[in-house]
């Protein structure tokens, strides 16, 4: 598979945006991320901060997501009587999953996902969002990126990718993730410090695990026979 990782920028027509309930600090890319998207979907306080953030920037009449689903604990009464005559609102109150579980029901398979936040802040929401990404992975060809603050996590299925990135959006840091696998026989080219190579064979929390790795060119070819992550930063001044 090629992903590129620019295209995350580029309009395609069927990619979904996951806005988590997380603050939306930087507005642009947010709002690159937004005009990409053919299919946008609120997680429950998601639309507070969907509110919040097109109020102080823009107008929130430009902001209006197809859909807002959770179990409502969070999202506002305001929230609520803005979006209600414009979004569907899908009230489930399951407490046996997620309101990212929730929302993955309303992507069709086709489509690619970008998840908006969930990196970061409370580290039950932060392993979940790992956790659950993975497992929607299993059943897509299609990439699921997660987008936060300062960097992007790719999910990889077992396989090789080639990915590619432009020095002009991402920065140097990386990392090849072996999250929720025992361990992986990974190989990479174009970063820093190759996995593959005489005591590189294994990547795994009883082993090793390849962190703040250099990207050492704008293609970058691993293959993996685990699922894992692939992480890179956002370049400072992009952001
Ligand atoms: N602190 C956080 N860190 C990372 N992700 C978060 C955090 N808080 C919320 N999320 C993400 O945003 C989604 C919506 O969160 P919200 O706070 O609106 O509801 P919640 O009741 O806390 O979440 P859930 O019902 O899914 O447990 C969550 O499912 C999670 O994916
Ligand atoms: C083993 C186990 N652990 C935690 C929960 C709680 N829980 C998981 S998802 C969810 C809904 C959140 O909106 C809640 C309350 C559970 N049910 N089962």
């Amino acid at each position: 598979m090629t992903w590129n990782l620019n295209d995350l920028f580029n309009n395609n027509n069927k990619t979904c945006l996951i806005l988590l309930n997380c603050p939306i600090n930087n507005w642009d890319l947010f709002n690159r991320l937004w005009s990409t998207a053919s299919l946008k979907i609120c997680l429950d306080g998601g639309a507070n901060r969907l509110l919040e953030a097109s109020r102080k920037h823009s107008n929130p009449s430009n902001y209006l997501p197809d859909y807002i689903i959770g179990d409502f604990d969070s999202i506002t009464e305001e929230s609520r009587s803005f979006y209600n005559n414009d979004v569907t609102l899908i009230k489930d109150e399951d407490e046996y999953s997620t309101d990212y579980m929730k929302s993955f029901k309303l992507i069709p398979l086709d489509h690619s996902v970008v998840t908006f936040g969930g990196l970061s802040g409370r580290i039950d929401q932060t392993i979940h969002t790992l956790y659950y990404t993975r497992k929607e992975q299993v059943k897509r060809d299609l990439p699921i990126c997660i987008v936060s603050e300062n960097n992007v996590a790719i999910s990889l299925s077992p396989g090789h990718h080639t990915i590619q990135l432009k020095t002009d959006t991402f920065g140097k840091c990386c990392g090849v993730l072996p999250i929720g696998t025992k361990s992986a026989k990974i190989t990479t080219k174009g970063l820093k410090w190759d996995l593959g190579g005489p005591g590189l064979e294994e990547t795994g929390f009883d082993s090793m695990i390849s962190t703040s790795n250099h990207l050492d060119s704008e293609t970058i070819e691993i293959e993996t026979d685990e699922y894992i992550y692939f992480n890179v930063e956002f370049k400072n001044d992009f952001l």
